[in-house]
């Protein structure tokens, strides 16, 4: 190995209390707010071809007049309890809110610059109330904190000159500022989700980033932060230069999910999603296609059974209101988890071998196996293999408790569930509870 002085600070998965509970969430929610729902992906008559919340980086749009929409921000109908309310009922552990995105617009009166909700028609701080919305609720909140500002002067692609260097260095200076303060203003915040951290400028800091990332820690114990943060002292991104991942869960998997076990590396992972093809802020047009609540279920279960959490992005209107679209998706796997939470909570990799009707769930630190089950096969018996000396000691429907199967060996630790119908609505779970029988 090289040795670092800025890679990876610790060889495997974080055992303590905090991160246990993050690993537990399984569903998670992102809120992507800010100037950007205003225009909603539309300028001066035309449909930017991109993400909506990246409109201010379209050449026909001046940051002049991008940044005169803070005049423009006064979400009359924004109700943090309501938000709240909708993320408690669609049964997500953990909310991500954006707290300033790549705009540099701050949804919190921050003192270390003007381009904030304090200088909006609405100037309330928005964070706040959202944090104390969601943490009543049991509901845990990260920060999503972009580095990348678009609006701060200081800010560089690339340090060229010395002058980009004196004023980076003001501009590294004004970060640290910004994120000690949302670790000041809201204490109860679990972690830090970052995002604008692929340009060089900020490659090249792997000194200053693994300082302040230690600073962060140390002002708040037990701070969960991705390995998006920083780059080791050779440019390397998320996993440093001897292949360790740095930060405490990969944070790769944007609009992605792995295929299989491997591609995760026994690290904790995040995937986040949008519902349309590409848009996480408020966008008029949703073009391409727009997932399904059984296809989002099956990405839920698919990143749970691969030891990951889910979080799926909502991109509230610029009147504080939530899309129907959202707000209908919400409902639907509300209802799901209100009869499979179970399989989702607590789940981890159940080290069994992937059958095509669907993904295993291992509730941590028990013999519970979770069945979630997408495709039922013409045959109506769905294939389980468990490891050898290991046997099914009970088998049933967790949404019809009372409906108990009897498991058909078919081979040394093989086995047909055979199902009692044939059509079903909606993805089900079947529960197996497994016996050593060495
Ligand atoms: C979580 C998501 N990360 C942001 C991005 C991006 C991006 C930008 C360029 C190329 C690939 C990805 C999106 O704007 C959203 O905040």
């Amino acid at each position: 190995p090289i040795a670092l002085q800025h890679g990876a600070h610790r060889i495997g998965r974080r055992t303590d209390a905090d991160m246990e509970k993050w690993r537990a969430y399984g569903l998670g929610q992102f809120i992507h707010w800010g100037l950007y729902s205003i225009p909603a992906g539309e300028w001066n008559g035309k449909q930017y071809s991109g993400a909506a919340e990246w409109l201010k980086s379209w050449k026909e749009v001046s940051a002049t007049a991008y940044d005169s929409l803070m005049y423009q921000f006064n979400p009359t109908k924004f109700n943090a309890e309501s938000w709240a309310e909708t993320a408690k009922q669609m049964g997500v552990k953990y909310v991500t809110i954006t707290t300033k995105h790549h705009d540099g617009f701050c949804l919190w009166p921050s003192k270390y610059t003007n381009f904030t909700v304090a200088n909006s028609p609405y100037k309330k701080d928005i964070i706040g109330p959202l944090v104390k919305a969601y943490d009543k609720r049991g509901i845990d909140v990260i920060l999503y904190f972009s580095i990348m500002d678009w609006h701060n002067p200081d800010w560089r692609y690339d340090i060229k000159t010395r002058e980009d260097s004196i004023a980076f260095d003001r501009f590294k200076q004004f970060t640290r500022n910004q994120l000690l303060e949302l670790l000041t203003l809201y204490p109860t915040a679990k972690g830090l989700w970052f995002d604008g951290t692929w340009d060089k400028s900020w490659v090249k800091q792997a000194a200053f980033a693994d300082s302040l990332e230690k600073e962060m820690r140390a002002m708040r114990p037990g701070l969960i932060i991705g390995s998006r943060f920083r780059a080791d002292e050779y440019g390397k991104r998320h996993f440093d230069s001897n292949g360790n991942m740095m930060g405490d869960y990969e944070q790769g998997w944007e609009r992605k999910i792995p295929e299989k076990i491997a591609d995760v590396h026994g690290n904790d992972w995040d995937c986040v999603m949008t519902v349309p093809e590409n848009q996480w802020g408020y966008s008029k047009v949703w073009k391409g296609h727009i997932k399904t609540t059984d296809e989002l279920l099956e990405m839920l279960a698919k990143c749970v059974s691969l030891d990951g959490n889910f979080v799926l992005n909502f991109g509230p209107k610029p009147d504080g209101t939530l899309r129907t679209e959202e707000l209908d998706l919400a409902k639907g796997i509300g209802e799901w988890m209100g009869i499979n939470s179970e399989a989702i909570y607590n789940g981890e990799y159940a080290g069994l071998v992937k059958q095509d009707w669907g993904y295993y769930v291992k509730k941590t630190g028990t013999n519970k196996i979770y069945m979630l089950v997408f495709n039922v096969p013409v045959s109506g018996a769905l294939n389980v293999v468990l490891p050898s000396r290991t046997a099914i000691s009970k088998v049933y429907d967790l949404g019809n408790p009372g409906q108990n199967y009897a498991p058909e060996e078919i081979g040394t630790s093989a086995y047909f569930i055979h199902l009692k119908q044939q059509t079903f609505k909606r993805p089900f779970v079947i529960v197996l509870e497994t016996a050593d029988n060495s």
